[in-house]
């Protein structure tokens, strides 16, 4: 089976890149700038017409979620018409596309994990771009199945646990919010479930799906038990005092509880992500040999001669 996906250099591509490598029967051909640009949509389609696949895995997006605030067209060019572009080559293709959303499409006002029959009520540009990416997908491919996740890391890119390890390795406490609760997702395991779901027998499915790690917490929380896993292993650590988001302000103001229920996933695909804590472990790991190897805590402290 061939599947392109769309980006070169993210998170969630370069897990699946990692993914397919162990996989004989699947052959996965990333696509990006600039060959294809989502904010110059008219690169798309001869892209990804070129690589002939059996299914598009529309992966790439613009995610700055804080920088779209002052930059919505940009956000909505890549996020929606971009989208819709590379669903359209699918259609064109008599394909079905693996398209990624997010948890962002909610309010995050509600007290419980949202399921997938939730009214959508997004508060950031981020969220709303997706939210329309979705739909315009949905309108423009009918063998669409839509993922939502949440809160993604993994060894490669930007993410809450690289950027926890990197200041820990410069300062000894971190300010942390602890009033927003979603659910810690590795890329690596949401690879496994986007080839669970290209390779299988009902994946003529369409629909909106949850996938994310399973559990929740804060982040402050998260921040926790990555200083917890790093200090076993040698790594950076740091120690966490709670701020409440009001005293932490960001551009794009956070949803409270961003929590995802994984339900339908699991009872149509049979599969749930592990519980968040035991997926972090091999990240960390990985970030501590491949970024912080001689990481000694001692040295950051001024010592006495
Ligand atoms: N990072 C997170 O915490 C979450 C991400 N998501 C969604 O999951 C998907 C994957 O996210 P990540 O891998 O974390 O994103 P990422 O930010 O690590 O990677 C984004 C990818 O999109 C590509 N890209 C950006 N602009 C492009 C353009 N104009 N043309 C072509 N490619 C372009 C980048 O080169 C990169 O390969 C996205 O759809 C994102 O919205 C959903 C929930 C949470």
């Amino acid at each position: 089976m061939k599947i392109a996906v769309t980006g070169t250099s993210g998170q969630v591509v370069t897990s699946l890149v990692e993914a397919a490598a162990a996989m004989p029967d699947i052959q996965l051909v990333p696509v990006g700038r600039p060959d294809l640009d989502l904010a110059n949509p008219t690169s798309v389609r001869q892209a990804i017409l070129d690589v002939k696949p059996d299914i598009v895995v529309s992966a790439a997006a613009c995610t700055m979620v804080d920088r779209v605030e002052d930059e919505r067209n940009l956000a909505y060019t890549i996020n929606v018409v971009g989208a819709a572009a590379v669903a359209e080559v699918a259609a064109t293709l008599h394909v079905p596309i693996i398209h990624l959303s997010s948890n962002y499409v909610f309010s995050g006002d509600e007290p419980y994990p949202y399921d997938e029959e939730d009214e959508a009520e997004p508060k950031t540009v981020y969220g709303y771009t997706k939210l329309r990416g979705e739909r315009a997908v949905a309108s423009v491919n009918p063998r669409h199945i839509i993922l939502r996740t949440s809160g993604l890391y993994s060894p490669f890119g930007h993410n809450f646990v690289r950027t926890m390890l990197r200041i820990a390795a410069e300062r000894q406490r971190i300010a942390v919010v602890s009033d927003q609760w979603g659910n810690p997702t590795s890329a690596l395991d949401l690879a496994d479930a986007i080839l669970l779901v290209a390779t299988h027998p009902t994946r003529h499915h369409t629909g909106i799906f949850h996938v994310a790690g399973t559990g929740e917490t804060s982040w402050s929380g998260f921040a926790r038990y990555i200083f917890e896993v790093s200090r076993t292993h040698g790594g950076p650590f740091a120690e966490v005092q709670e701020v409440a988001s009001a005293d932490y302000r960001t551009r794009a103001k956070r949803p409270s509880n961003s929590c995802l229920s994984t339900d339908k996933f699991d009872r149509i695909f049979g599969w749930r992500a592990p519980i968040w804590q035991s997926s972090v472990v091999p990240v960390v790991r990985r970030i501590i040999n491949a970024d912080y190897p001689r990481f000694r805590p001692k040295a950051r402290g001024k010592r006495k001669a």
